[in-house]
């Protein structure tokens, strides 16, 4: 059997980081594995570690990493037949280093985006609360205006993704995600991608994933999995 693929991709909030993984799982067939997805799916179905992580998340607060590693290591070694993606996780170096402990990663897609541009995006951002998805009012609008296309529920924006809270979301970002870069980079697997267009970094993370990931391996793997 050819060798699986790892990946993980990091960015501030509003970088993209949902939007980009769904095309990576679409064009390369990876398994893509959200943190937030997954926390949101444990809370609707009051698993012990996701009736903790909700008291945290009310409270507009990360997660501990004991909680988080607790639910995510156990779903990625379920996972060992596939190629995936992560999308969310690691957020901090102790995430990291549990992540460390059970897989080697082949790449790290780190998306830098000018702080312009994220509160521009998350200005316009609007958030289907029960399932987490996201809508901007530009970029990918709602059917209907202020409704989720799936549920027809009420969209809502987000407290923090106001401009004024976006600055101290950000620097929070930063602080806790440095060592993590620096951890990948230390390693040679980190790729940064910069610029303020999605379609404009879109071609050149698939230019390096087509390098990086052997051809026909995510095709069957896609097949069988869905
Ligand atoms: N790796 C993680 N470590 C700690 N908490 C996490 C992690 N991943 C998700 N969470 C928790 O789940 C919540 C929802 O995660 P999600 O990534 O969907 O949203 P978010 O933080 O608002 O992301 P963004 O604004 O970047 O789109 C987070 O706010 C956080 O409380
Ligand atoms: C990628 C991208 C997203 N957006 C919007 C869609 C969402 O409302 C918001 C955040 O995108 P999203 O993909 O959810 O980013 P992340 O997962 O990193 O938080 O920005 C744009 O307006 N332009 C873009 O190029």
């Amino acid at each position: 059997m050819s060798k699986l693929f790892r990946a993980v991709i990091m960015g501030p909030p509003g970088s993209g980081k949902g939007t980009i993984s769904e095309r990576i799982a679409h064009s390369f067939g990876l398994k893509h594995i959200s943190s937030g997805d997954f926390v949101r799916e444990n809370i609707s179905a009051n698993t012990e570690a996701g009736v903790l992580a909700k008291t945290y998340i009310k409270k507009g607060l990360l997660v501990p990493d004991h909680v988080m590693t607790r639910l995510l290591l156990p779903r990625l070694e379920e996972m060992t037949k596939y190629s995936w993606l992560l999308d969310g996780f690691p957020r901090t170096l102790a995430q990291a280093d549990a992540l460390n402990s059970i897989c080697d990663l082949d790449v790290v897609i780190n998306l830098n985006i000018p702080l312009e541009t994220l509160k521009e995006r998350l200005r316009h951002r609007w958030t289907h609360p029960s399932s987490g998805r996201v809508y901007n009012m530009y970029f990918n609008p709602p059917r209907i205006q202020g409704l989720d296309d799936i549920t027809g529920e009420q969209l809502i924006q987000q407290e923090d993704d106001r401009p004024e809270a976006l600055v101290a979301r950000l620097r929070h970002y930063k602080d806790i995600a440095k060592p993590v870069i620096d951890l990948y980079k230390a390693k040679s697997i980190l790729y940064t991608f910069s610029d303020t267009e999605t379609d404009r970094i879109w071609p050149n993370i698939s230019t390096l994933l087509s390098t990086k990931i052997p051809i026909g391996q995510s095709d069957a793997r896609c097949a069988s999995t869905h």
